[in-house]
């Protein structure tokens, strides 16, 4: 139906005034009068308001379990039970004996520590009247949400199929049969948590909407299915001269018209004149409405008025202006925190610069004028947290249990993304093993390869590319030989820099040769490996369109040199033992810094290893800027760093899930990611395309088929025992002591390391340069080291074991398969 539109005049529709049809005026409304009052009804041809609670405004931060436990017997072993489940899952638990003591607590005013659930013990009515304490809980303000969890005697049950119906009428939400083990409170622990945490968000959030529509200056009603009022606002109750929270009454003794005829009907969503009776005046009044079913089955649950008041009633509102209404509405801290932070943004909008995050910042708190106050609260929360430095430190989600149950993988992480010296510095003492720069004495490398070696090389450009093979065929020399295929003959790095074969010869054997071979994994193998891996990644046809050949030829030399003279130790290490590396990088980003400076001492130091001296001032400044940011990359602590900011740019966020992708949990993983295409075409997203790509290349080891990621698996383990026997033995810090060789399970670590860093990482990676194996090798590999760990297997040996049988098994025939490669030439 097309809608008349007409101007009307407000105070003919307050029938305040008399005024004659012509000389209306006031503001425009979409509903349509005849003049002789005929409504004519604009109906449903709109889309339909939205009938459920916005996912955004359920968002319930994850909170520790809050346990209070109601039992008259302070030695009670069920209490007990249910305490220390509580603690088990993280949460904390008091207990009070009797009645009194629990209203007192829950009537407290602001108690931040409410609890999520009580349990109350229901065995001896003597005691205490459990049906009396739920009555009186839920009669509470404030309460809904709060899980109740009677426990009664199993001979209760026996007794009575029945006896648990009280207990639920009484306000219970379950009953539980006395219990002391330790699995089942537990779960009820769980479950009730995440049941009051819901309950708890849905209840704020129905209070957000009560709460807008209280502050509305329309007059605003929302009725059952049967028309019974059951929610009236602040403007109707004004209006109309109604008492705040009258019980539900029909709407038809007072309202009238076209709109309760509509509302009857069915219709989602429509605009027409109703009729309001007025206590304390004879006429009624004609207001324009707009009014909405919601319907979250089929039929109808409530229906909502929003009448729009006529300027005539603006006299009648006192303190009812929508300024007052606001003001009126905000409590003494609300109006401070909103004065200080009017404050300080106009502090900041006096500076002549302006970052993104300060224009976030702006952004997010101009939404908090008018807005109900738990969004206001969760705003407030939102700018809290951009105004800390740290945006994209992780940090521990709700997952104590991590912690309490996998101290492996909470040791292993917890070091690669923490920097500078551990807390306790129990002695000190300077490292023997100072880094300097090895001069190299090979500069002249045997360049022709023999036929098994070229057919190797042959195949550099596979993702089973058998780097272990390389290794032994070169004795310990990978990096120079496969270097000089990738990046000399693949890549063309000698065209692109303008440099003859011979000095990137020099080049890659001067940095082959300050790498460690004594590290079981910081060598010049793992080198070779993580540019093997990049050299793969650019051949896709993502990066070839992505990437000028200066910025690929800066990828391969940053993998090849990003761990050069790496001492085997991490740089929390190096920080506890203030190691001179430690004293000069400042414990910040110590090996990083230290790897990117060493590359350029070690290159420029002389002509004929300098693969950069023919380049002009600009192209090595920019070569220079490039490889230093990739090798910079690599640093863990920066890892969610990087990859948060990957995911931000490359993909659309939908319902914030990408906030939890950086959740780790492997079996979450077939949500498509959809990538944003137009962030491509912006140069300065590139920088986080190159930093992905080295970061995805240097732990690639996990994304590999499996004999590689395992050999890859013991090395690293191999090098941390290291660690900590010599951190022991220097009375050091211990950085990870869960990487003991003797207590150690290495597929525990590597379960952690790839639910935690891997993972989240190889999706969004392998999505953006199309290579699902990534995923997929990182999965299988999963699978089989948690069935290694099912099967008890914990160190090194019981692995290298395991892994030759699993091998004879799946391949019979194939006698010569093991995960230790075998030495050739
Ligand atoms: N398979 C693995 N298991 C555990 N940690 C690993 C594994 N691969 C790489 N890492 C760690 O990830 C870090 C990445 O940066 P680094 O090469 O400096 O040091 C690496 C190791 O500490």
């Amino acid at each position: 139906m097309a809608t008349v539109v007409m101007e009307i005049d407000p105070e003919e529709l307050s029938g305040s005034s008399g005024g004659s049809p012509g000389a209306r005026a006031g503001r425009r409304s979409s509903l349509a009068l005849t003049p002789e009052d005929e409504p004519l009804v604009d109906v449903a041809n709109r889309s339909p308001p939205p009938s459920y609670i916005p996912s955004a405004l359920l968002y319930a931060p994850p909170e520790p379990l809050e346990l209070l436990c109601v039992f008259p017997e302070r030695a009670s072993r069920v209490c007990a039970a249910a305490s220390a489940a509580a603690s088990r899952v993280g949460g904390e638990a008091r207990t009070v004996r009797g009645l009194r003591e629990t209203l007192e607590l829950l009537r407290r005013d602001v108690d931040p520590r409410l609890p999520h659930v009580v349990v109350i013990d229901a065995r001896q009515p003597q005691s205490l009247d459990a049906i009396a304490l739920a009555r009186a809980i839920r009669g509470i303000k404030n309460t809904q949400h709060i899980i109740l969890i009677a426990v009664v005697k199993k001979s209760a049950y026996l007794k009575d199929d029945f006896a648990v119906l009280p207990f639920l009428e009484a306000g219970y939400n379950r009953v539980m049969v006395e219990t002391l083990g330790a699995t089942a409170w537990c779960a009820e622990m769980l479950q009730a948590r995440s049941a009051a945490t819901a309950a708890r968000a849905q209840i704020g959030a129905v209070a957000a909407l009560a709460a807008a529509a209280d502050r509305s200056r329309d007059l605003v009603a929302v009725t059952d299915d049967q028309q019974r009022i059951l929610l009236t606002n602040k403007s109707w109750c004004r209006v109309l001269g109604w008492r705040v929270e009258e019980g539900p009454r029909p709407f038809t003794e007072t309202a009238g018209g076209e709109a309760l005829r509509l509302a009857s009907s069915g219709a989602r969503d429509w605009e027409a004149p109703v009729t309001l009776r007025r206590r304390a005046a004879p006429d009624p009044i004609l207001l324009p409405c707009r009014g909405a079913a919601v319907a979250l089955t089929r039929s109808t649950s409530h229906v909502v008025f929003v009448c729009e008041p006529t300027n005539a009633m603006d006299g009648e509102r006192g303190r009812g202006s929508l300024h007052s209404i606001r003001r009126g509405s905000l409590d003494v801290r609300s109006v401070a925190s909103d004065g200080l932070r009017r404050t300080s943004l106009a502090k900041l909008q006096g500076l002549p610069l302006e970052a993104p995050i300060t224009k976030v910042i702006t952004l997010l708190s101009a939404a908090t004028e008018g807005a109900p106050p738990s969004t206001v609260a969760c705003i407030e929360r939102a700018v809290d947290m951009l105004r800390t430095s740290e945006l994209y430190s992780p940090q521990m989600k709700d997952e104590p249990k991590l912690r309490v149950e996998d101290p492996i993988a909470t040791d292993l992480i917890g070091a690669l993304l923490s920097q500078g010296p551990t807390n306790i510095i129990s002695s000190r003492r300077s490292s023997n093993d100072s880094t300097v720069v090895r001069q190299t004495n090979r500069t002249n490398i045997k360049h022709k390869t023999s036929g098994q070696l070229r057919e190797l090389l042959d195949t550099a450009l596979t993702w089973d590319f058998e780097i272990f093979r390389l290794e032994d065929m070169t004795r310990g020399r990978p990096l120079t030989h496969l270097g000089l295929t990738l990046m000399g003959q693949r890549f063309d790095l000698c065209g692109t820099l303008e440099c003859d074969e011979r000095t990137l010869a020099n080049w890659l054997t001067t940095i082959e040769t300050n790498y460690r071979p004594k590290n079981s994994y910081h060598n010049s193998t793992h080198a070779a490996d993580v540019l093997q891996a990049v050299a793969f990644f650019l051949e896709k046809e993502r990066l070839k369109c992505l990437l000028e050949p200066l910025e690929a030829a800066a990828a391969l030399v940053a993998a090849a040199a990003h761990d050069v003279d790496h001492p085997g130790t991490s740089s929390a290490f190096l920080c506890n033992s203030l190691d001179p590396l430690a004293i000069l990088y400042n414990d910040v980003s110590v090996l990083e810094s230290h790897h990117a400076a060493l590359t350029f001492k070690l290159t420029l130091s002389d002509d004929r290893v300098n693969i950069f001296k023919n380049l002009d001032r600009e192209m090595f400044k920019t070569i220079r800027h490039n490889v230093i940011d990739m090798i910079l990359a690599t640093e863990m602590t920066k890892h969610y760093e990087h990859l948060a900011k990957f995911v931000n740019v490359f993909y659309a966020t939908s319902g914030g899930s990408k906030e939890d992708g950086l959740q780790a949990d492997v079996s979450k993983t077939d949500e498509p990611l959809s990538l944003d295409t137009t962030a491509l075409s912006l140069p300065e997203n590139l920088v986080l395309v190159k930093r992905m790509m080295i970061k995805c290349a240097d732990v690639s080891n996990a994304s590999r088929p499996q004999k590689f990621a395992f050999e890859w698996a013991k090395r690293i383990a191999d090098e941390y025992f290291l660690q900590t026997d010599e951190e022991k033995a220097k009375d050091l810090p211990v950085v990870m002591p869960m990487f003991d060789r003797a207590t150690c399970s290495i597929p525990r670590s590597q379960i952690g390391f790839i639910d935690y860093i891997i993972m989240d990482m190889m999706e969004a990676w392998a999505a953006f340069i199309d290579m699902p194996e990534l995923v997929s090798h990182a999965r299988s590999n999963h699978q089989r080291w948690r069935e290694l760990d099912e099967a008890g297997v914990t160190t090194i040996a019981e692995v290298m074991r395991a892994q030759r049988q699993y091998a004879l098994q799946s391949t019979p025939s194939n006698t010569t398969t093991t995960t230790q490669p075998t030495a050739e030439e």
